[in-house]
């Protein structure tokens, strides 16, 4: 912790050049533009405020912040994410600073450079700049090379935070980011939690957390329940059901679980997901091939304990087999034609 309160996240990217200096500006003078650094910027007293950075443009708006693009004052390259809370979260501010500090280290996982303190000590989140948005704005289904791509970073960006003991619980295409650059990575840890180590599990009290949080439409059965909670191993497996439906949503080109023109209610969602089969690709998608319908079957298991875990997922051959250069040859281009849409 600084002086000044602001949380400063270890660096994850030994290769993108630092600020050492402590002069504005100072920062980056070859960097190209949306570079971002990492630890961010030094501000002239050596100590990273709110009042460093300018707003460039508004990104959106959700229930537990507004972020907008912001740029270190005397910069013209150095641009970040801002997202400041709406509110001061008291209680849940310490285990929040942790989530993002566990989730440093992934390429997988939208970057927090550093956490600041808004006016009313509401936590402000330093981001790294996703400047194409969120997968959520692909117009219709995506290939499934692209597919298998993004699944494939989802899986080691959840592979990842599992491993440190934390459940994203928020897991749907809003939250996975993309660049200009073809990159896509799992963004807002705002409701994720910390979970207690799984040898610490003897005491049933002390080693369950909350689960009911989330978006309705990605949430697995068990999340239904009146006050669900879970040990390490279902909080995570609640993650992997929430990456099934965002996999088959983005093969679909629309939400799998009811009818597409639906704006379904909570009681109509939670009785399809509890009550019905569990969604799965379609038996006359001829697009579809055998590897992505065992990966979304392997998810979207109702018993928490039959789905597969992340590590698993990541030698599923979905994943492990797909064809490296087509792949992400076209996320890029899916990515490029959404940004130019
Ligand atoms: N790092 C980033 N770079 C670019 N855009 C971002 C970034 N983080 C979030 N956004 C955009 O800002 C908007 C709000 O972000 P976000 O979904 O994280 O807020 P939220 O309050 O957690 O939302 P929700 O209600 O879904 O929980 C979204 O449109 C998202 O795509």
């Amino acid at each position: 912790m600084t002086p000044a309160g602001t949380v400063m996240m270890p660096p994850c990217a030994p290769h993108l050049m630092f600020c050492r200096g402590r002069g504005r500006g100072r920062a980056h003078a070859a960097a190209a533009p949306h570079t971002v650094m990492s630890p961010p910027p030094c501000s002239s007293d050596g100590r990273l405020k709110l009042s460093d950075f300018e707003w460039v443009a508004d990104l959106g708006e959700g229930a537990s912040g507004v972020v907008t693009k912001v740029r270190l004052r005397g910069t013209t390259t150095t641009l970040f994410a801002l997202k400041v809370a709406h509110y001061p979260a008291p209680d849940a501010g310490k285990d929040h600073d942790e989530v993002l500090r566990r989730a440093t280290g992934s390429p997988h996982l939208v970057r927090c450079h550093a956490i600041l303190r808004g006016d009313a000590n509401q936590p402000a989140c330093l981001l790294e700049l996703m400047d194409a948005g969120s997968l959520a704005r692909v117009r219709g289904a995506l290939p499934e090379p692209a597919l298998a791509e993004v699944a494939t970073r989802c899986v080691a960006g959840l592979a990842h935070l599992h491993a440190r003991g934390v459940a994203h619980l928020d897991i749907k295409p809003d939250n996975i980011l993309a660049t200009s650059q073809g990159d896509a990575k799992i963004g807002d840890l705002s409701v994720s939690r910390i979970l207690p180590p799984p040898a610490a599990c003897t005491n049933r009290s002390r080693s369950r957390v909350s689960i009911a949080v989330g978006t309705t439409a990605y949430m697995s059965p068990e999340r239904f329940a009146p006050n669900a909670q879970a040990g390490p191993r279902g909080a995570c497996a609640a993650d992997i059901w929430s990456l099934g439906v965002t996999v088959l949503e983005l093969f679909l080109g629309h939400r799998p679980i009811l009818p597409a023109e639906e704006r379904p209610s909570w009681k109509m969602l939670r009785d399809a997901i509890c009550e019905g089969e569990p969604p799965s690709v379609p038996e006359n998608a001829a697009a579809a091939s055998e590897e992505l319908r065992r990966f979304v079957e392997a998810c979207l298991h109702k018993d928490p304990r039959r789905r597969a875990t992340a590590a698993q997922l990541l030698d599923h051959p979905f994943v492990a087999s797909r064809d490296l250069q087509a792949s992400r040859q076209a996320l890029r281009e899916i990515i490029r034609d959404t940004m130019q849409a």
